[in-house]
C-alpha cells in the first residue's frame, strides 16, 4: 500500500498537494490536465523530488528521504531509455547488475524476462535495429528483472499506434497482475485509463484527488478536466 500523507511541494508559482491511498496490485490512472502536476506526483513517489511537507509511506514504511534506487519503485517513460551502445540482453540486464556482470544464472533470468515480453532470439540485437514497439517490450523485460513491487509508468507508449499500445498496456497489466505489483499510469487517454485502471487520481486545481472509479470520472468530468478531454 502506498500511501501520501499531507505532501505539498512548491515550484516556483505552481504547488501541489496530496493525501492519498493506492492500495497494494492497485492499477490506477493519473489524468490530468497539461501542467496540472501528474509528473511532479509521480517523481515525488519516486524520489526525484523531495517534498516541503509531508511523509510517504510504502507497506507503512516511511520512504520520503529513501533515494530513488533504494525506494520500491520501477519507472518506465515514454522515453525507453534504452542504451544505444548496449544489446538487447545488457539494456535488459541492467535491471539486475548496473555493471553488467551476471551470473550464469542472472543470463537465463534475462533470457527469460526477454521469452516473457515475447522477444525470444534477439539477445544480441540493438535497440536501434528494433521497432518502437519491440523495444517498449525491452524496457519492460527490465522493469520485470528488477522486481519492483511500485511500477509508475509516465505515458510510456504514447509514441505508439493505438494498436500496439493498447497490446503493450495488457502486457503490463498481465506482468503487473502475476508480481502483484502496484501500478500508477499517467495518460492523457481517457481509454487507455479506462481499460487499464478501475480507479483514477485526478489532478487539478493543485491537488491531487484520492482514488475513484474510472468510468463515472469519465463519464462526467470536472470542468476542467472536461475542457482538457475535448
Ligand atoms: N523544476 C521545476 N521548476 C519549476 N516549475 C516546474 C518544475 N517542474 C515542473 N514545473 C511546473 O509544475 C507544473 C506541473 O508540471 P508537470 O510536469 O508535473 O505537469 P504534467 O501534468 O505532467 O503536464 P503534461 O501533461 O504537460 O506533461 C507545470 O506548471 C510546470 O511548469
Amino acid at each position: 500500500m502506498l500511501e501520501l500523507r499531507d505532501i505539498t511541494v512548491t515550484l516556483d508559482d505552481f504547488s501541489l498537494r496530496a493525501e492519498l491511498t493506492v492500495p497494494a496490485a492497485a492499477h490506477m490512472a493519473v489524468i490530468g490536465a497539461s501542467g496540472s502536476g501528474k509528473s511532479t506526483l509521480l517523481s515525488l513517489i519516486g524520489g526525484f523530488l523531495a517534498p516541503d511537507n509531508g511523509r510517504i509511506l510504502w507497506d507503512g514504511q516511511d520512504i520520503t528521504a529513501i533515494p530513488p534506487g533504494q525506494r520500491p519503485v520501477s519507472f518506465l517513460f515514454q522515453d525507453q531509455n534504452l542504451f544505444p551502445h548496449l544489446s538487447v540482453a545488457q539494456n535488459v540486464g541492467l535491471g539486475l547488475r548496473p555493471d553488467l556482470r551476471l551470473s550464469r544464472d542472472q543470463q537465463a533470468q534475462v533470457t527469460h524476462a526477454l521469452a516473457e515480453v515475447g522477444l525470444s532470439g534477439m539477445e544480441r540485437r540493438s535497440p536501434a535495429s528494433l521497432s518502437g514497439g519491440q523495444q517498449s517490450r525491452v524496457a519492460l523485460a527490465r522493469i520485470l528483472l528488477r522486481a519492483r513491487p511500485l511500477l509508475l509508468l509516465d505515458e510510456p507508449f504514447a509514441a505508439l499506434g493505438p494498436a500496439l499500445k493498447s497490446e503493450m498496456l495488457q502486457l503490463v497489466a498481465r506482468i503487473a497482475g502475476e508480481t502483484r505489483a502496484t501500478v500508477l499510469m499517467v495518460t492523457h487517454d481517457p481509454r487507455d485509463a479506462r481499460s487499464f485502471a478501475p480507479r483514477t487520481i485526478l489532478i487539478e486545481d493543485g491537488i491531487a484527488h484520492a482514488p475513484v472509479p474510472t468510468g463515472p470520472l469519465l463519464d462526467d468530468p470536472p470542468p476542467g478536466l472536461r475542457t482538457y478531454l475535448g
